[in-house]
């Protein structure tokens, strides 16, 4: 069985660009934000969207996230019943990619939730991915073409850097590219130790 990696951070902290330097490397990482638009194209969980948020939210049956973001991002409860729809599809269809990964002696979970969805119990260690606040505003606005509130919004969603650093067994303070995949390197040789 391998050891599970848990990846995580803030939205624009980094974390995605440093799963795909472990890619690089070859490691099996699990990206979350992917599953969760896989699973939300299954019929059931399609439906409990809808029952949940009205069919108004899709259009042609394709959701208009974007829409659902507006939703949920503006209501922590509304936020609250998305996540008990999609993170059960999300914890089977991981289950099932790590029966794809038996053989692997270390395999990564990459999410931005990790702790405040509670899944960061499942994990051997936790790496954590920090940057100045409106060092991570600024790249999603420029990654996402969002606008400030709306990249508010999910931050306020999340766990600050302080409270992820407190539980975390590493943390990356991701300011520089080079830096951070440095530190990975370093990272990965204290865990095919351990
Ligand atoms: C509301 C949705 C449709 C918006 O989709 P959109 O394409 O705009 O965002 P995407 O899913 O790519 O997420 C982008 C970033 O938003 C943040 N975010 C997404 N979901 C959540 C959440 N439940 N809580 C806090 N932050 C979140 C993360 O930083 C994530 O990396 C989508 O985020 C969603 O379905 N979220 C709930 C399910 C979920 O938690 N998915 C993420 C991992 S399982
Ligand atoms: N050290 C860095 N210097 C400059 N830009 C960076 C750095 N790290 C990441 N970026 C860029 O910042 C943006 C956010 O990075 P990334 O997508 O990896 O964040 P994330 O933590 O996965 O965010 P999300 O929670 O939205 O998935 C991307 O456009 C990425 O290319």
């Amino acid at each position: 069985m391998p050891k599970i990696i848990g990846l995580t951070g803030g939205i624009g902290s980094g974390k995605t660009t440093i799963a795909n330097y472990l890619v690089s490397l070859g490691f099996p990482v699990y990206i979350a934000d992917d599953a969760g638009r896989k699973v939300m194209q299954e019929t059931c969980v399609i439906d409990a969207i809808k029952e949940k948020f009205g069919a108004e939210i899709f259009e042609d049956n394709v959701l208009n996230r974007a829409k659902l973001a507006k939703i949920v991002f503006d209501d922590p409860e509304q936020l609250k019943i998305l996540n008990a729809i999609v993170h059960p599809a999300v914890k089977n269809d991981f289950n099932n990619w790590l029966e794809q990964h038996l053989e692997s002696s270390l395999v990564f979970y990459e999410s931005a939730i990790l702790f405040e969805s509670g899944s960061y119990k499942n994990f051997d260690t936790i790496i954590t991915v920090v940057a100045p606040l409106e060092m991570r505003i600024a790249r999603v606005l420029e990654r996402d073409n969002a606008t400030r509130e709306q990249v508010l919004n999910r931050i306020k969603a999340q766990w600050t850097d302080e409270q992820r650093i407190s539980k975390s067994d590493f943390v990356i303070e991701n300011l520089n590219i080079d830096y951070s995949t440095q530190k990975i390197d370093e990272i990965l040789k204290i865990l095919s130790i351990s």
